[in-house]
Protein backbone atom coordinates (compact mmCIF):
# COMPACT_ATOMS: atom_id res chain seq x y z
CA UNK A 1 0.00 0.00 0.00
CA UNK A 2 2.71 1.99 1.04
CA UNK A 3 4.53 1.42 -2.20
CA UNK A 4 1.34 2.06 -4.55
CA UNK A 5 0.81 5.35 -2.23
CA UNK A 6 4.25 6.87 -2.54
CA UNK A 7 4.22 5.60 -6.58
CA UNK A 8 1.11 7.79 -7.28
CA UNK A 9 2.04 10.62 -4.97
CA UNK A 10 5.15 10.45 -6.60
CA UNK A 11 3.34 10.75 -9.90
CA UNK A 12 1.34 13.21 -9.17
CA UNK A 13 4.11 15.91 -7.31
CA UNK A 14 6.30 14.86 -10.44
CA UNK A 15 3.85 16.08 -12.96
CA UNK A 16 2.45 18.93 -10.86
CA UNK A 17 6.39 20.02 -10.91
CA UNK A 18 7.39 18.89 -14.65
CA UNK A 19 4.11 21.05 -15.75
CA UNK A 20 5.05 24.12 -13.50
CA UNK A 21 8.32 24.41 -15.03
CA UNK A 22 7.38 24.01 -18.12
CA UNK A 23 4.85 26.41 -18.23
CA UNK A 24 7.48 28.97 -16.35
CA UNK A 25 9.87 27.98 -19.06
CA UNK A 26 7.12 29.03 -21.52
CA UNK A 27 5.94 32.00 -19.90
CA UNK A 28 9.37 33.35 -18.81
CA UNK A 29 10.69 33.27 -22.30
CA UNK A 30 7.16 34.67 -23.99
CA UNK A 31 7.49 37.62 -21.91
CA UNK A 32 11.55 38.25 -22.63
CA UNK A 33 10.32 38.24 -26.35
CA UNK A 34 7.43 40.21 -26.13
CA UNK A 35 9.62 42.75 -23.85
CA UNK A 36 12.27 42.76 -26.89
CA UNK A 37 9.68 43.51 -29.74
CA UNK A 38 8.40 46.23 -27.49
CA UNK A 39 11.31 47.69 -26.63
CA UNK A 40 12.90 47.36 -30.38
CA UNK A 41 9.22 49.04 -31.41
CA UNK A 42 9.35 51.99 -29.17
CA UNK A 43 13.13 52.32 -30.48
CA UNK A 44 12.42 52.72 -33.69
CA UNK A 45 9.69 54.99 -32.74
CA UNK A 46 12.05 57.36 -30.86
CA UNK A 47 14.55 57.14 -33.75
CA UNK A 48 11.83 58.23 -36.23
CA UNK A 49 10.58 60.77 -33.81
CA UNK A 50 14.47 62.24 -33.64
CA UNK A 51 14.57 62.16 -37.21
CA UNK A 52 11.54 63.95 -37.36
CA UNK A 53 13.15 66.69 -34.55
CA UNK A 54 16.25 66.97 -36.90
CA UNK A 55 14.60 67.54 -40.12
CA UNK A 56 11.80 69.82 -38.65
CA UNK A 57 15.34 72.02 -37.25
CA UNK A 58 16.71 71.48 -41.04
CA UNK A 59 13.74 72.41 -42.41
CA UNK A 60 13.58 75.60 -40.18
CA UNK A 61 17.98 76.32 -40.67
CA UNK A 62 17.10 76.59 -44.38
CA UNK A 63 14.60 79.51 -43.98
CA UNK A 64 16.67 81.53 -41.16
CA UNK A 65 19.77 80.99 -43.25
CA UNK A 66 17.99 82.52 -46.09
CA UNK A 67 17.98 86.18 -44.10
CA UNK A 68 19.40 85.50 -40.95
CA UNK A 69 19.68 89.42 -39.83
CA UNK A 70 15.87 89.33 -40.53
CA UNK A 71 15.26 89.11 -36.83
CA UNK A 72 11.48 88.92 -37.43
CA UNK A 73 11.64 85.95 -38.90
CA UNK A 74 13.94 84.13 -36.58
CA UNK A 75 11.15 85.32 -33.76
CA UNK A 76 8.52 83.76 -35.99
CA UNK A 77 10.34 80.87 -37.09
CA UNK A 78 10.76 80.19 -33.15
CA UNK A 79 7.06 79.99 -31.99
CA UNK A 80 6.45 78.52 -35.25
CA UNK A 81 8.96 75.24 -34.43
CA UNK A 82 7.52 75.64 -30.90
CA UNK A 83 3.88 75.86 -31.19
CA UNK A 84 3.48 73.75 -34.39
CA UNK A 85 5.33 70.45 -33.67
CA UNK A 86 5.12 70.02 -29.88
CA UNK A 87 8.26 68.46 -30.32
CA UNK A 88 10.32 70.58 -28.61
CA UNK A 89 9.43 72.07 -24.63
CA UNK A 90 11.65 75.60 -26.30
CA UNK A 91 13.49 76.65 -29.10
CA UNK A 92 16.43 78.94 -29.55
CA UNK A 93 18.17 80.32 -32.54
CA UNK A 94 21.95 80.81 -31.72
CA UNK A 95 23.65 83.40 -34.44
CA UNK A 96 27.31 84.50 -33.99
CA UNK A 97 27.73 82.98 -30.58
CA UNK A 98 24.62 84.57 -28.89
CA UNK A 99 20.68 84.30 -28.45
CA UNK A 100 19.00 85.63 -31.24
CA UNK A 101 15.45 84.55 -30.73
CA UNK A 102 13.70 82.18 -28.45
CA UNK A 103 10.20 80.62 -27.80
CA UNK A 104 8.92 80.94 -25.23
CA UNK A 105 10.57 84.74 -25.60
CA UNK A 106 12.74 85.16 -23.00
CA UNK A 107 13.81 89.36 -23.80
CA UNK A 108 16.42 88.75 -21.18
CA UNK A 109 18.36 85.69 -23.11
CA UNK A 110 18.38 87.88 -26.25
CA UNK A 111 21.68 89.13 -27.22
CA UNK A 112 23.24 86.65 -24.24
CA UNK A 113 26.06 83.76 -24.74
CA UNK A 114 24.49 80.35 -23.03
CA UNK A 115 27.08 78.46 -21.41
CA UNK A 116 24.56 75.07 -21.24
CA UNK A 117 26.43 72.06 -21.99
CA UNK A 118 24.19 71.75 -25.41
CA UNK A 119 24.95 75.35 -26.47
CA UNK A 120 28.96 74.68 -26.26
CA UNK A 121 28.73 71.18 -27.87
CA UNK A 122 26.72 72.64 -31.02
CA UNK A 123 29.01 75.89 -31.19
CA UNK A 124 32.02 73.70 -31.36
CA UNK A 125 30.60 70.90 -33.53
CA UNK A 126 28.76 72.81 -35.85
CA UNK A 127 26.74 69.67 -36.46
CA UNK A 128 23.26 68.17 -36.28
CA UNK A 129 23.27 66.71 -32.45
CA UNK A 130 21.31 65.04 -29.86
CA UNK A 131 22.91 66.09 -26.59
CA UNK A 132 23.66 64.33 -23.82
CA UNK A 133 20.99 65.14 -21.31
CA UNK A 134 22.10 67.90 -18.45
CA UNK A 135 20.58 70.43 -16.38
CA UNK A 136 19.89 73.98 -17.40
CA UNK A 137 20.57 76.84 -15.28
CA UNK A 138 16.42 76.61 -14.71
CA UNK A 139 17.23 73.99 -13.10
CA UNK A 140 15.24 71.55 -16.25
CA UNK A 141 16.89 67.96 -17.07
CA UNK A 142 17.39 68.95 -20.87
CA UNK A 143 18.19 67.21 -23.92
CA UNK A 144 19.40 69.66 -26.74
CA UNK A 145 18.64 68.88 -30.58
CA UNK A 146 20.33 71.11 -32.73
CA UNK A 147 20.87 71.69 -36.42
CA UNK A 148 23.56 74.14 -37.55
CA UNK A 149 23.35 77.41 -39.21
CA UNK A 150 25.48 78.43 -42.19
CA UNK A 151 25.56 81.47 -44.95
CA UNK A 152 25.36 80.96 -48.66
CA UNK A 153 29.33 81.02 -48.34
CA UNK A 154 29.13 78.19 -46.00
CA UNK A 155 30.35 80.34 -43.14
CA UNK A 156 29.25 79.07 -39.80
CA UNK A 157 26.17 81.27 -38.38
CA UNK A 158 25.49 79.10 -35.52
CA UNK A 159 22.49 76.89 -34.70
CA UNK A 160 18.99 76.27 -34.51
CA UNK A 161 17.97 73.85 -31.39
CA UNK A 162 15.13 72.55 -29.63
CA UNK A 163 14.97 71.54 -26.13
CA UNK A 164 13.46 68.46 -24.49
CA UNK A 165 12.47 69.19 -20.40
CA UNK A 166 12.74 65.86 -19.60
CA UNK A 167 10.84 65.52 -15.94
CA UNK A 168 8.47 67.73 -17.61
CA UNK A 169 5.35 66.48 -19.89
CA UNK A 170 7.31 66.40 -23.31
CA UNK A 171 6.76 64.88 -26.36
CA UNK A 172 9.29 62.06 -25.56
CA UNK A 173 7.45 60.85 -22.73
CA UNK A 174 4.18 61.03 -24.52
CA UNK A 175 5.46 58.54 -26.97
CA UNK A 176 6.52 56.48 -24.14
CA UNK A 177 3.52 56.71 -22.20
CA UNK A 178 0.99 55.64 -24.97
CA UNK A 179 2.50 52.06 -24.78
CA UNK A 180 3.18 52.04 -21.81
CA UNK A 181 0.75 48.92 -20.34
CA UNK A 182 0.06 47.31 -17.06
CA UNK A 183 0.68 43.89 -15.19
CA UNK A 184 3.57 45.31 -13.36
CA UNK A 185 5.13 45.77 -16.75
CA UNK A 186 6.70 48.86 -17.56
CA UNK A 187 10.25 50.59 -19.63
CA UNK A 188 12.82 53.36 -19.07
CA UNK A 189 15.16 55.07 -21.73
CA UNK A 190 18.54 55.40 -20.74
CA UNK A 191 21.29 58.16 -22.82
CA UNK A 192 24.89 57.05 -23.62
CA UNK A 193 25.82 57.89 -20.37
CA UNK A 194 23.52 55.97 -17.93
CA UNK A 195 21.25 58.47 -17.22
CA UNK A 196 17.74 57.85 -17.09
CA UNK A 197 15.83 59.90 -19.62
CA UNK A 198 12.47 58.07 -19.11
CA UNK A 199 11.02 56.73 -16.54
CA UNK A 200 7.72 55.59 -15.13
CA UNK A 201 8.50 57.06 -11.88
CA UNK A 202 9.37 60.78 -12.74
CA UNK A 203 11.57 61.30 -9.72
CA UNK A 204 14.31 59.04 -10.97
CA UNK A 205 14.60 60.61 -14.55
CA UNK A 206 17.97 62.22 -14.05
CA UNK A 207 19.34 59.18 -11.80
CA UNK A 208 22.38 57.77 -12.78
CA UNK A 209 22.81 53.85 -13.20
CA UNK A 210 25.80 52.20 -12.85
CA UNK A 211 26.58 48.21 -12.76
CA UNK A 212 23.47 46.92 -14.49
CA UNK A 213 24.36 44.84 -17.26
CA UNK A 214 21.60 45.25 -19.55
CA UNK A 215 21.91 48.98 -19.72
CA UNK A 216 25.64 48.35 -20.63
CA UNK A 217 24.26 45.82 -23.58
CA UNK A 218 21.91 48.15 -24.48
CA UNK A 219 24.19 51.57 -24.74
CA UNK A 220 26.89 49.25 -26.43
CA UNK A 221 23.89 48.85 -28.95
CA UNK A 222 23.24 45.54 -28.50
CA UNK A 223 19.55 43.83 -28.59
CA UNK A 224 18.48 41.33 -26.66
CA UNK A 225 16.83 39.57 -23.74
CA UNK A 226 18.00 39.06 -20.09
CA UNK A 227 16.44 38.37 -16.28
CA UNK A 228 18.04 41.23 -14.25
CA UNK A 229 17.99 42.10 -10.56
CA UNK A 230 16.23 45.59 -10.34
CA UNK A 231 17.17 48.29 -8.21
CA UNK A 232 14.30 47.33 -5.68
CA UNK A 233 16.47 43.67 -5.58
CA UNK A 234 13.58 42.31 -7.59
CA UNK A 235 14.04 39.91 -10.66
CA UNK A 236 12.87 41.42 -13.88
CA UNK A 237 12.79 39.95 -17.25
CA UNK A 238 13.57 42.38 -19.87
CA UNK A 239 14.15 43.21 -23.65
CA UNK A 240 16.53 46.30 -24.89
CA UNK A 241 16.72 47.99 -27.84
CA UNK A 242 19.43 50.67 -28.72
CA UNK A 243 17.84 54.28 -30.09
CA UNK A 244 20.44 54.81 -33.04
CA UNK A 245 20.41 57.71 -33.99
CA UNK A 246 21.07 59.24 -30.38
CA UNK A 247 22.87 55.79 -28.61
CA UNK A 248 20.01 55.90 -25.84
CA UNK A 249 18.61 52.63 -25.02
CA UNK A 250 15.29 51.62 -24.19
CA UNK A 251 14.57 48.69 -21.94
CA UNK A 252 11.01 46.83 -21.40
CA UNK A 253 10.75 44.77 -18.27
CA UNK A 254 8.24 42.91 -16.19
CA UNK A 255 9.28 41.48 -12.58
CA UNK A 256 9.29 37.74 -12.97
CA UNK A 257 6.84 37.67 -9.70
CA UNK A 258 3.52 39.59 -11.65
CA UNK A 259 4.88 37.20 -14.85
CA UNK A 260 4.52 33.89 -12.88
CA UNK A 261 1.81 34.77 -10.33
CA UNK A 262 -0.96 34.16 -12.82
CA UNK A 263 1.09 30.59 -13.36
CA UNK A 264 0.93 30.16 -9.53
CA UNK A 265 -2.88 31.17 -9.43
CA UNK A 266 -3.35 28.68 -12.09
CA UNK A 267 -1.48 26.06 -10.61
CA UNK A 268 -3.47 26.40 -7.21
CA UNK A 269 -6.52 25.88 -9.59
CA UNK A 270 -5.20 22.74 -11.24
CA UNK A 271 -4.35 21.12 -7.66
CA UNK A 272 -7.85 22.28 -5.82
CA UNK A 273 -9.30 20.44 -9.06
CA UNK A 274 -7.54 17.47 -8.81
CA UNK A 275 -7.32 17.00 -5.12
CA UNK A 276 -10.79 15.32 -5.35
CA UNK A 277 -9.63 12.98 -8.03
CA UNK A 278 -6.72 12.14 -6.19
CA UNK A 279 -8.22 11.81 -3.00
CA UNK A 280 -10.82 9.15 -5.43
CA UNK A 281 -7.56 7.59 -6.57
CA UNK A 282 -6.19 7.18 -3.27
CA UNK A 283 -8.43 5.28 -1.79
CA UNK A 284 -9.22 3.10 -4.83
CA UNK A 285 -5.49 2.38 -4.01
CA UNK A 286 -5.96 1.66 -0.72
CA UNK A 287 -8.94 -0.33 -1.05
CA UNK A 288 -6.72 -2.29 -3.92
CA UNK A 289 -4.29 -2.84 -2.25
CA UNK A 290 -6.14 -4.20 0.85
CA UNK A 291 -7.49 -6.83 -1.05
CA UNK A 292 -4.77 -7.79 -2.68
CA UNK A 293 -2.57 -8.13 0.79
CA UNK A 294 -5.68 -9.63 2.79
CA UNK A 295 -5.65 -13.14 1.28
CA UNK A 296 -1.92 -13.04 2.14
CA UNK A 297 -2.23 -11.81 5.02
CA UNK A 298 -4.31 -14.27 6.22
CA UNK A 299 -2.08 -17.11 4.39
CA UNK A 300 0.78 -16.01 6.49
CA UNK A 301 -1.08 -15.88 9.63
CA UNK A 302 -1.83 -19.44 9.04
CA UNK A 303 1.36 -20.19 8.07
CA UNK A 304 2.80 -19.49 11.96
CA UNK A 305 0.00 -22.91 13.08
CA UNK A 306 0.23 -25.08 10.35
CA UNK A 307 0.21 -27.89 13.12
CA UNK A 308 -3.33 -26.84 14.30
CA UNK A 309 -5.99 -29.30 13.01
CA UNK A 310 -8.06 -26.19 12.40
CA UNK A 311 -5.40 -24.84 10.24
CA UNK A 312 -7.02 -27.01 7.65
CA UNK A 313 -10.60 -25.21 7.46
CA UNK A 314 -8.66 -21.76 8.38
CA UNK A 315 -6.75 -22.20 4.95
CA UNK A 316 -9.95 -23.04 2.72
CA UNK A 317 -12.10 -20.11 4.09
CA UNK A 318 -9.20 -17.43 2.78
CA UNK A 319 -10.71 -16.01 -0.09
CA UNK A 320 -7.83 -16.22 -2.75
CA UNK A 321 -9.00 -14.54 -5.38
CA UNK A 322 -6.33 -14.08 -7.54
CA UNK A 323 -3.67 -16.24 -9.14
CA UNK A 324 -0.98 -16.50 -7.14
CA UNK A 325 -2.85 -16.18 -4.01
CA UNK A 326 -4.58 -19.20 -5.47
CA UNK A 327 -1.24 -20.89 -5.85
CA UNK A 328 0.18 -20.40 -2.49
CA UNK A 329 -3.42 -21.09 -0.69
CA UNK A 330 -3.01 -24.60 -2.92
CA UNK A 331 0.65 -25.15 -2.12
CA UNK A 332 0.14 -24.60 1.40
CA UNK A 333 -3.09 -26.90 1.83
CA UNK A 334 -1.58 -29.80 0.46
CA UNK A 335 1.83 -29.07 2.73
CA UNK A 336 -0.61 -28.74 6.03
CA UNK A 337 -2.68 -31.86 4.87
CA UNK A 338 0.75 -33.85 4.20
CA UNK A 339 1.67 -32.43 7.80
CA UNK A 340 -1.19 -33.27 9.28
CA UNK A 341 -1.59 -36.54 7.93
CA UNK A 342 2.29 -37.31 8.84
CA UNK A 343 1.35 -35.30 12.52
CA UNK A 344 -1.55 -38.44 12.64
CA UNK A 345 0.40 -40.74 11.88
CA UNK A 346 2.93 -40.07 14.91
CA UNK A 347 0.76 -39.37 17.13
CA UNK A 348 -0.75 -42.55 16.56
CA UNK A 349 2.32 -44.75 16.61
CA UNK A 350 3.48 -42.42 19.49
CA UNK A 351 0.40 -43.44 21.47
CA UNK A 352 -0.30 -46.81 20.13
CA UNK A 353 1.55 -50.61 20.77
CA UNK A 354 2.60 -51.71 17.39
CA UNK A 355 2.23 -54.93 17.66
CA UNK A 356 -1.62 -55.44 18.93
CA UNK A 357 -2.68 -51.94 17.81
CA UNK A 358 -3.98 -51.13 21.16
CA UNK A 359 -3.21 -48.02 22.93
CA UNK A 360 0.28 -47.78 24.85
CA UNK A 361 0.92 -46.70 28.85
CA UNK A 362 1.24 -43.56 27.46
CA UNK A 363 -1.56 -42.80 25.89
CA UNK A 364 -3.45 -45.07 28.55
CA UNK A 365 -2.62 -42.62 30.90
CA UNK A 366 -3.26 -39.38 28.91
CA UNK A 367 -7.33 -40.85 28.81
CA UNK A 368 -7.64 -41.75 32.43
CA UNK A 369 -6.28 -38.24 33.21
CA UNK A 370 -9.52 -37.18 30.48
CA UNK A 371 -11.85 -39.36 32.54
CA UNK A 372 -10.40 -38.44 36.06
CA UNK A 373 -11.01 -34.92 34.78
CA UNK A 374 -14.31 -35.21 33.84
CA UNK A 375 -15.18 -36.62 36.99
CA UNK A 376 -15.89 -40.46 35.04
CA UNK A 377 -15.75 -43.20 37.45
CA UNK A 378 -13.67 -46.09 35.81
CA UNK A 379 -12.67 -49.60 36.69
CA UNK A 380 -9.15 -51.19 36.06
CA UNK A 381 -8.62 -54.73 34.53
CA UNK A 382 -5.52 -55.86 34.61
CA UNK A 383 -5.24 -58.47 32.18
CA UNK A 384 -2.10 -61.12 32.71
CA UNK A 385 -2.03 -64.42 30.35
CA UNK A 386 -1.16 -67.50 32.57
CA UNK A 387 2.16 -68.92 31.83
CA UNK A 388 2.72 -67.34 28.95
CA UNK A 389 6.40 -68.14 28.74
CA UNK A 390 5.53 -71.49 28.10
CA UNK A 391 3.68 -70.57 24.87
CA UNK A 392 6.99 -68.58 24.00
CA UNK A 393 8.92 -71.74 24.79
CA UNK A 394 6.62 -74.23 23.60
CA UNK A 395 5.81 -72.73 19.87
CA UNK A 396 8.44 -69.63 19.65
CA UNK A 397 7.59 -66.01 20.02
CA UNK A 398 6.17 -65.43 16.84
CA UNK A 399 3.34 -67.75 18.06
CA UNK A 400 3.59 -65.86 21.08
CA UNK A 401 2.85 -62.68 19.58
CA UNK A 402 -0.01 -64.18 17.70
CA UNK A 403 -1.14 -65.24 20.72
CA UNK A 404 -1.20 -61.58 22.38
CA UNK A 405 -2.87 -60.30 19.33
CA UNK A 406 -5.82 -63.12 19.59
CA UNK A 407 -6.46 -61.75 23.00
CA UNK A 408 -6.76 -58.65 21.99
CA UNK A 409 -9.28 -59.67 19.31
CA UNK A 410 -11.08 -61.01 22.01
CA UNK A 411 -10.94 -58.16 24.46
CA UNK A 412 -11.62 -55.64 21.87
CA UNK A 413 -14.89 -57.71 21.14
CA UNK A 414 -16.15 -57.86 24.46
CA UNK A 415 -15.18 -54.32 25.11
CA UNK A 416 -17.65 -51.55 24.23
CA UNK A 417 -17.56 -48.24 22.19
CA UNK A 418 -16.28 -46.20 25.47
CA UNK A 419 -13.88 -48.67 26.66
CA UNK A 420 -10.13 -48.41 26.52
CA UNK A 421 -8.28 -51.42 25.52
CA UNK A 422 -4.11 -51.25 26.17
CA UNK A 423 -0.74 -53.17 25.78
CA UNK A 424 1.12 -52.09 29.01
CA UNK A 425 3.44 -54.16 29.07
CA UNK A 426 4.73 -57.76 27.39
CA UNK A 427 1.88 -60.27 28.17
CA UNK A 428 0.11 -57.27 30.13
CA UNK A 429 -3.42 -55.92 29.38
CA UNK A 430 -5.17 -52.87 31.02
CA UNK A 431 -8.67 -52.61 29.71
CA UNK A 432 -10.60 -49.53 31.69
CA UNK A 433 -14.31 -49.67 31.74
CA UNK A 434 -15.65 -46.28 32.42
CA UNK A 435 -19.08 -46.09 34.48
CA UNK A 436 -18.67 -48.96 36.36
CA UNK A 437 -18.39 -50.44 39.90
CA UNK A 438 -16.49 -53.65 41.19
CA UNK A 439 -19.20 -55.55 40.96
CA UNK A 440 -20.10 -54.83 37.20
CA UNK A 441 -16.62 -54.89 36.60
CA UNK A 442 -15.76 -58.11 38.17
CA UNK A 443 -18.66 -59.52 36.09
CA UNK A 444 -17.18 -58.32 32.75
CA UNK A 445 -13.73 -59.36 34.03
CA UNK A 446 -15.27 -63.10 34.72
CA UNK A 447 -17.02 -62.97 31.15
CA UNK A 448 -13.75 -61.89 29.88
CA UNK A 449 -11.66 -64.25 31.39
CA UNK A 450 -14.16 -67.58 30.63
CA UNK A 451 -14.62 -66.70 26.70
CA UNK A 452 -10.44 -66.61 26.70
CA UNK A 453 -10.59 -69.91 28.05
CA UNK A 454 -13.28 -71.21 25.99
CA UNK A 455 -11.56 -69.88 22.78
CA UNK A 456 -9.20 -72.12 20.60
CA UNK A 457 -6.41 -69.87 19.72
CA UNK A 458 -4.75 -71.69 15.94
CA UNK A 459 -2.24 -73.73 16.82
CA UNK A 460 -1.45 -73.44 20.47
CA UNK A 461 -4.96 -74.48 21.77
CA UNK A 462 -6.50 -72.56 24.77
CA UNK A 463 -4.52 -70.36 26.98
CA UNK A 464 -6.14 -68.72 30.75
CA UNK A 465 -5.73 -65.07 31.94
CA UNK A 466 -5.49 -64.10 35.59
CA UNK A 467 -7.19 -59.99 36.16
CA UNK A 468 -6.89 -57.71 39.01
CA UNK A 469 -9.70 -55.68 39.15
CA UNK A 470 -9.11 -51.70 41.12
CA UNK A 471 -11.67 -49.11 40.74
CA UNK A 472 -11.39 -44.75 40.70
CA UNK A 473 -12.26 -43.15 42.91
CA UNK A 474 -13.29 -46.03 44.99
CA UNK A 475 -10.15 -47.84 45.83
CA UNK A 476 -7.83 -44.62 45.53
CA UNK A 477 -8.31 -41.03 44.34
CA UNK A 478 -4.79 -41.39 42.89
CA UNK A 479 -4.54 -43.24 40.07
CA UNK A 480 -1.07 -44.27 40.84
CA UNK A 481 -2.58 -45.95 44.20
CA UNK A 482 -5.11 -47.58 41.88
CA UNK A 483 -2.94 -49.31 39.54
CA UNK A 484 -1.01 -50.50 42.65
CA UNK A 485 -4.56 -51.97 44.00
CA UNK A 486 -5.13 -53.68 40.79
CA UNK A 487 -1.25 -55.49 40.68
CA UNK A 488 -1.97 -56.71 44.15
CA UNK A 489 -4.78 -58.34 42.98
CA UNK A 490 -3.45 -59.65 39.66
CA UNK A 491 -0.75 -61.30 42.26
CA UNK A 492 -3.46 -62.23 44.09
CA UNK A 493 -5.29 -63.97 41.31
CA UNK A 494 -1.62 -65.51 40.29
CA UNK A 495 -1.25 -66.84 43.79
CA UNK A 496 -4.35 -68.38 44.09
CA UNK A 497 -3.93 -70.91 41.48
CA UNK A 498 -4.22 -68.33 38.02
CA UNK A 499 -7.53 -68.52 36.01
CA UNK A 500 -9.09 -66.04 37.73
CA UNK A 501 -10.73 -62.26 38.83
CA UNK A 502 -9.63 -60.93 41.73
CA UNK A 503 -11.31 -57.52 42.75
CA UNK A 504 -8.43 -55.41 45.23
CA UNK A 505 -9.27 -55.15 49.03
CA UNK A 506 -10.84 -51.65 49.82
CA UNK A 507 -8.47 -50.68 52.38
N1 LIG B 1 5.93 -63.56 22.16
C1 LIG B 1 6.11 -62.58 23.01
N2 LIG B 1 6.46 -62.84 24.26
C2 LIG B 1 6.60 -61.86 25.16
C3 LIG B 1 6.41 -60.51 24.77
N3 LIG B 1 6.64 -59.73 25.89
C4 LIG B 1 6.96 -60.58 26.90
N4 LIG B 1 6.93 -61.87 26.49
C5 LIG B 1 7.22 -63.06 27.22
O1 LIG B 1 6.20 -63.27 28.21
C6 LIG B 1 6.74 -64.11 29.21
C7 LIG B 1 6.30 -63.69 30.55
O2 LIG B 1 6.68 -64.63 31.44
P1 LIG B 1 6.58 -64.51 32.97
O3 LIG B 1 6.59 -63.07 33.34
O4 LIG B 1 7.57 -65.38 33.59
O5 LIG B 1 5.17 -65.06 33.30
P2 LIG B 1 4.36 -66.25 32.76
O6 LIG B 1 5.16 -67.26 32.09
O7 LIG B 1 3.19 -65.71 31.94
O8 LIG B 1 3.77 -66.82 34.08
P3 LIG B 1 2.74 -66.13 35.01
O9 LIG B 1 2.49 -64.75 34.57
O10 LIG B 1 3.30 -66.22 36.36
O11 LIG B 1 1.49 -66.93 34.84
C8 LIG B 1 8.26 -64.08 29.04
O12 LIG B 1 8.67 -65.33 28.52
C9 LIG B 1 8.49 -63.01 28.00
O13 LIG B 1 9.56 -63.31 27.15
C10 LIG B 1 6.04 -60.26 23.43
O14 LIG B 1 5.85 -59.12 22.99
N5 LIG B 1 5.90 -61.32 22.61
Amino acid sequence: MLLAFSAALSTLVGSFYSTYQVQKEQLTSYTLKSNLAYAQKLASATDNFLKSALQQLEYSAKIIEQSPSNSKLLNDEAIRLNHQTDSFNSVVINLHGVVAATSPHFESLIGQQIQSPGAIEALKEKRPLISEPYLSAADNLIVFISHPLFDFEGKYLGYIGGSLYLKEKNILNELLEQHYYKGGSYLYVVSSNKRILYHPEPARIGNVIANNAVIDAVIDGEIGTSTVINSLNKPMLAGYAPITLSKWGIVAQRPLESTLSSLDTLTIEVIEQTIPMALVTFIFIGLFAHFIARPLKRLADNANTLDDPKSLEKLKSVKSWYFESQKLKLAMLREVTLLQAQIGVLRHDSQTDPLTDTHNRRSLNGLLNQLMLKQTPFAILEIDIDFFKRVNDTFGHDKGDETLVSLTNIIKKLSRRDDIVSRIGGEEFVLVLPNENSQSAYKIAERLRKTVESTEINTIGTITISIGIATWPEHSTDIAQVYKCADKALYHAKEHGRNRCVVADIS
